[in-house]
């Protein structure tokens, strides 16, 4: 299947042995293979692996200079994907995410592209603060749901700015949709590694058939298949009238292009996109963006409330920003104006993304064409992986890695480390996340209103003592961190109020 990969006069990248026929199938670990990956990195002395699994070449890119100079500066060649067979079971079809390198992936990624810009991202701002006000409040009356919230928080955003529907205060059905869906897809696992991904034909497998449990993930796909569908029609087809009647009131990826669709139409103008392709990626963004938000936040969150020292100081700084009265109360809520001025925050959020990459072997690209890289032959249709875990942790760059430091990029010329802003967690080169801006927006106006009304504390037993929590993540296509117990309480009363105003 793979002819390039026998035909070489090259080595391929080193790696561990792998086994007959099946390769490196049972060697690379199921769970959390970043940790793994960086050992080998460094067992072999090499930034760059390779593995094969039932005769498929797969890479493993293991440093920051490797990922530029092959996703970034040879970009063409690693913008492909494998194919994603148990994703297009579940009808993942048209999102963008999952295109191979195509006419179709150009379209798409053009469409995305341009809608999220750093400064298309501010016409989004009035929602992301709306929301980020509106499930703040809603933490301050039901404390112990904060988890949950701040989940509708990231959901209702990326909703709204998919589609333009309007989304209810409480229980709304589309966000409850679109959660099911992302818990739906977060279950198929690492992506490519189903049985159905390492023999497509296997997907048309009668169900009674497919009892054994390695077909449970195909059995999985087929069931969630229907819910995925509905969360590509039912805003869309909540919205369209609003639409087609000039009506549709808050700005939308959907208004945008579907306005624009139906102007060419009216004038008998030929449509690039088709409504499959805008319904395909305004699906992609709820997709994409709500959960990796979501996770982003409630990281943030952990490492706020462990270290009390990296809390107070944030708050510090955001009092001096935002203003005081004569009792040390804040006088108004954050904005993003006040955003170049929160550079600690900013450290942190940066911090947040260093640490705990959420896709932390990224999403796998695939090579278009053979390649070859200093000496070592890249076969084409290569499995690229690009172990953003590695690239965050790597002493070359970072003291004390595992340690949650925002200090750490306190430029040299300021007493500081100097140590750069972490590369990879957004992935790279042509394939490198399109909504990294919107998703930094919407983390810092979260954190802002959060850390400047509220406090993040441990939770204690009876008797006042510390209670101990594990930290853990979950595999699959973002890892999301498991649950934990976080005390939120509003810092003052006038915080209090100035949520309740909005
Ligand atoms: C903190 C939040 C987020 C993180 C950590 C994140 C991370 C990533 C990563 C690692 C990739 C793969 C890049 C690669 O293959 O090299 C990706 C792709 C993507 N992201 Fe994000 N993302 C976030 C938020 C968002 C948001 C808010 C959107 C909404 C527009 C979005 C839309 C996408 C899309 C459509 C792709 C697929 C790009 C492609 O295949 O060409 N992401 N993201």
């Amino acid at each position: 299947i793979y002819p390039h990969f026998k035909k070489r006069d090259l080595p391929l990248p080193p790696g561990p042995p792998g086994e007959p026929i099946i390769g490196h199938l049972r060697v690379i670990p199921q769970d959390h293979p970043e940790h793994q990956y960086t050992q080998w990195g460094k067992d072999y002395k090499s930034d760059i692996l390779s593995f094969n699994v039932l005769g498929r070449p797969i890479v493993v890119v293991n440093s920051i200079e490797v990922a530029h100079d092959l996703l970034d500066k040879r970009g063409a060649n690693y913008a492909d994907r494998p194919r994603f067979v148990l994703f297009e079971v579940m009808g993942w079809g048209v999102t963008l995410t999952f295109l191979r390198w195509s006419p179709q992936f150009r379209l798409h990624r053009k469409l995305l592209q341009q809608s999220f810009t750093q400064s298309a991202c501010k016409t989004y701002r009035p929602i992301q603060i709306e929301e980020a006000r509106r499930a703040i409040k809603a933490i301050l009356h039901q404390p112990e749901k904060w988890e949950g919230l701040l989940r509708n928080f990231s959901t209702a955003v990326v909703l709204r700015i998919g589609f333009g529907i309007d989304v209810q205060e409480q229980n709304d059905p589309y966000v409850k949709m679109a959660i099911d869906v992302e818990e739906a897809t977060g279950e198929g696992g690492v992506p490519g590694f189903s049985i159905v991904d390492m023999f497509p034909l296997l997907r048309y497998l009668p169900s009674v058939c497919a009892v054994l449990d390695i077909f449970k993930p195909l059995a999985h796909a087929r069931r969630t298949k229907a819910s995925i569908q509905r969360l590509h029609d039912a805003p869309w087809d909540a919205t369209e009238p609003l639409i087609r009647a000039g009506k549709a009131t808050f700005p939308s990826f959907m208004r945008t292009h579907f306005g624009r669709y139906l102007e060419n139409e009216g004038k008998n103008m030929p449509n690039e996109a088709t409504v499959a392709d805008l319904k395909g990626a305004a699906g992609a963004i709820s997709i994409a963006g709500g959960n990796t938000t979501w996770s982003t936040i409630i990281v943030a969150i952990l490492n706020l409330m462990l270290n009390p020292d990296i809390q107070a100081k944030a708050q510090a700084e955001l009092d001096r920003v935002i203003g005081i009265d004569e009792k040390g109360d804040i006088l108004r809520l954050p904005t993003f104006e006040d955003r170049a001025e929160l550079k600690y925050l900013e450290h942190t959020i940066q911090e947040t993304t260093r640490w705990a990459p959420l896709s932390p072997v990224g999403v796998p690209h695939a090579t278009v064409e053979d390649d070859t890289y200093k000496g070592y032959h890249i076969p084409k249709g290569s499995v690229v992986f690009a172990n953003a875990w590695a690239m965050t942790h790597d002493e070359r760059y970072y003291s004390s890695p595992d340690e949650f430091n925002p200090d750490r990029y306190i430029p040299i010329a300021e007493g500081g480390k100097g140590e750069p802003f972490p590369e990879g967690p957004f992935g790279f080169g042509r394939r490198v996340c399109p909504g990294q801006h919107l998703a930094l927006a919407g983390v810092y106006i979260l954190l802002a209103t959060l850390l400047a009304t509220m406090d993040l504390k441990r939770p204690v037993d009876k008797d006042g003592n510390i209670i101990k929590q594990t930290v853990s993540f979950t595999n699959g296509l973002s890892g999301v961190p498991d649950t934990f117990q976080c005390v939120i309480k509003p810092r003052s009363e006038k915080a209090r109020e100035l949520l309740i105003q909005g």
